[in-house]
């Protein structure tokens, strides 16, 4: 365990090839334990900003520290074992392995992150009765709905113990019932471990749920009240 905050931004800038810039002197905190939502436009740079923070993009001006690490000091094989072993993400376009089971698909990440194959398996069956699919591990996903592969995407982001959760529009593809129980569990599932989460979405409903609501727009980061 780190006392570091697990994910800080730094007067951070970004700035396209074409020259358009999409944000400068960006700077924020997310605390352990913390859910904070970020909300805007379509195209001012949400995504973008989420690539950063996982040192999948890399920023023009400024700095990214995970769990006390900056990024721009790690090689390639450091920032992908921090990303493996810090961070979980949850996308609205889950790919799941079909030809593994649902346990299988969620052991992934904690087998990457160094686990041993039966322990990741053991987490990954914890995780899934957690988000309320502990008797279908043994299952592939093909018969899965929308929602259920969600389920299973909480799962696999919370299976290797990240101290950061990276979230961009979980509940995209799902109708409001469902996208409001998607929610609700992945908050409570985040909170239930300690991780921090930085959640992108355009549905002002599941932003509400964070405990910090902000808005990126062309000037910056602004909270919303
Ligand atoms: N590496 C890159 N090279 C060129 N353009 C990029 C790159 N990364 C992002 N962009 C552009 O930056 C802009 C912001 O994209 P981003 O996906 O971050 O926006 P967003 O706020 O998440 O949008 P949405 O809500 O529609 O998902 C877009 O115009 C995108 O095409």
């Amino acid at each position: 365990m780190t006392s570091a905050p697990p994910l800080v931004l730094e007067s951070l800038g970004k700035t396209l090839p074409n020259g358009r810039q999409l944000f400068a002197n960006l700077s924020l905190t997310v605390s352990a334990g913390e859910c904070v939502s970020i909300q805007g436009e379509s195209g001012i740079g949400k995504s973008t900003l989420l690539n950063l923070a996982a040192g999948l993009d890399t920023p023009s001006a400024g700095m990214v520290e995970v769990a006390g690490r900056k990024l721009a000091d790690l090689s390639e094989a450091d920032l992908t074992a921090l990303r493996g072993q810090q961070i979980g993400f949850v996308f609205q376009s889950f790919h799941v392995l079909p030809y593994l089971t649902l346990a299988q698909n969620v052991a992934l990440p904690a087998i990457l992150s160094g686990d041993p194959r039966d322990a990741a398996l053991t987490k990954a069956r914890t995780r899934l009765s957690e988000v309320g699919l502990g008797d279908r591990h043994g299952d592939y996903v093909a018969a899965l709905s929308g929602g259920e592969l969600q389920r299973v995407a909480i799962a696999r982001a919370l299976v290797h113990d990240p101290v950061l959760i990276l979230a961009d529009e979980p509940t995209g593809n799902l109708d409001p019932d469902t996208s409001n129980e998607i929610m609700d569990l992945l908050a409570r599932t985040v909170r239930s471990t300690g991780a921090a989460m930085v959640l992108v979405t355009h549905s002002p409903i599941d932003a509400a749920m964070a405990d910090r609501q902000l808005r990126l727009t062309a000037s910056g980061m602004e909270p919303i009240a």
